[in-house]
């Protein structure tokens, strides 16, 4: 999917004031490519991932174009069936259902659009795909911090994302499961899937093809890192 973003800006309005977190964000990312954005904390960058997939409204005059779809004139129903079909969510804290096993958590997001039998084929292959053919059926709470950080990326995969939104996707983990993540995350990566990242960590700071650094809402600083396979 490629990305274009012009002249982003957001502010949250309080009773109390208006905060300006966004201000003036250009950037683009093409189909394939692995972006990482980093900034100290309340730089932005939370916000950033939520503007650009239309989850939080960007301020007027924002211009963000994911391939055809013009988010600042697209319908509210556009926006959501473009986001069920094309992006998958990957956060900190998992964010599972803790009522329901792994699998089913991984079927939910498609569940009232598509057959259960046809899902519950495509979440065991997802959960075989990250390693947890032998956990499909515990429950959150019998599942360690990686495994659950797992079953969310299969839960993003069920849709078959073009892009991968991941807020501070190891923020919560060990490094032995931090490093299972990146593994997963570079597959998915030489696989066709666009990644755009926030973290912290520096150990997946130094991954993907591009870094962006943000600095009170505004791009301080992007860096080539390495070439993308696709860059002529
Ligand atoms: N819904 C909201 N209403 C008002 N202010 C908000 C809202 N969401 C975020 N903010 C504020 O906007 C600023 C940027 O928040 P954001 O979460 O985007 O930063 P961040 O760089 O991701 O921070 P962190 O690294 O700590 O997660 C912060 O000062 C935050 O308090």
């Amino acid at each position: 999917m490629n990305i274009i973003v012009e002249k982003l800006t957001k502010t949250y309005e309080t009773a109390a004031e208006k905060l300006a977190v966004l201000q003036d964000v250009h950037f683009s990312m093409k189909s394939g490519e692995w972006l990482t954005v980093i900034g100290p904390s309340g730089s932005g960058k939370s916000s950033l991932l939520q503007c650009i997939v239309g989850i939080v409204p960007p301020d007027k005059g924002s211009i963000i174009r994911l391939d055809d779809l013009h988010l600042h004139e697209a319908s509210v129903e556009a926006v959501l069936e473009f986001r069920r079909k094309r992006v998958g969510f990957i956060y900190q804290d998992y964010k599972l259902f803790n009522q329901f096993d792994a699998l089913t958590n991984v079927i939910l997001p498609l569940a009232p659009y598509e057959r259960k039998d046809i899902l519950y084929k495509r979440g065991k292959a997802l959960l075989e795909k990250v390693h947890l053919a032998e956990r499909i059926h515990h429950m959150p709470s019998q599942l360690s911090g990686g495994e659950k950080q797992r079953v969310a990326i299969a839960r993003a995969l069920i849709n078959y994302p073009e892009l991968l939104i991941c807020d501070e996707p190891t923020g919560n983990l060990d490094e032995e499961n931090r490093d299972h993540i990146i593994e997963i995350l570079h597959d998915l990566n030489k696989e066709g899937k666009s990644i755009l990242l926030v973290t912290h960590d520096k150990e997946v700071i130094s991954q993907g093809q591009r870094l962006m650094q943000l600095q009170r809402g505004k791009v301080y600083e992007q860096e080539k890192k390495r070439f993308h396979p696709l860059d002529k």
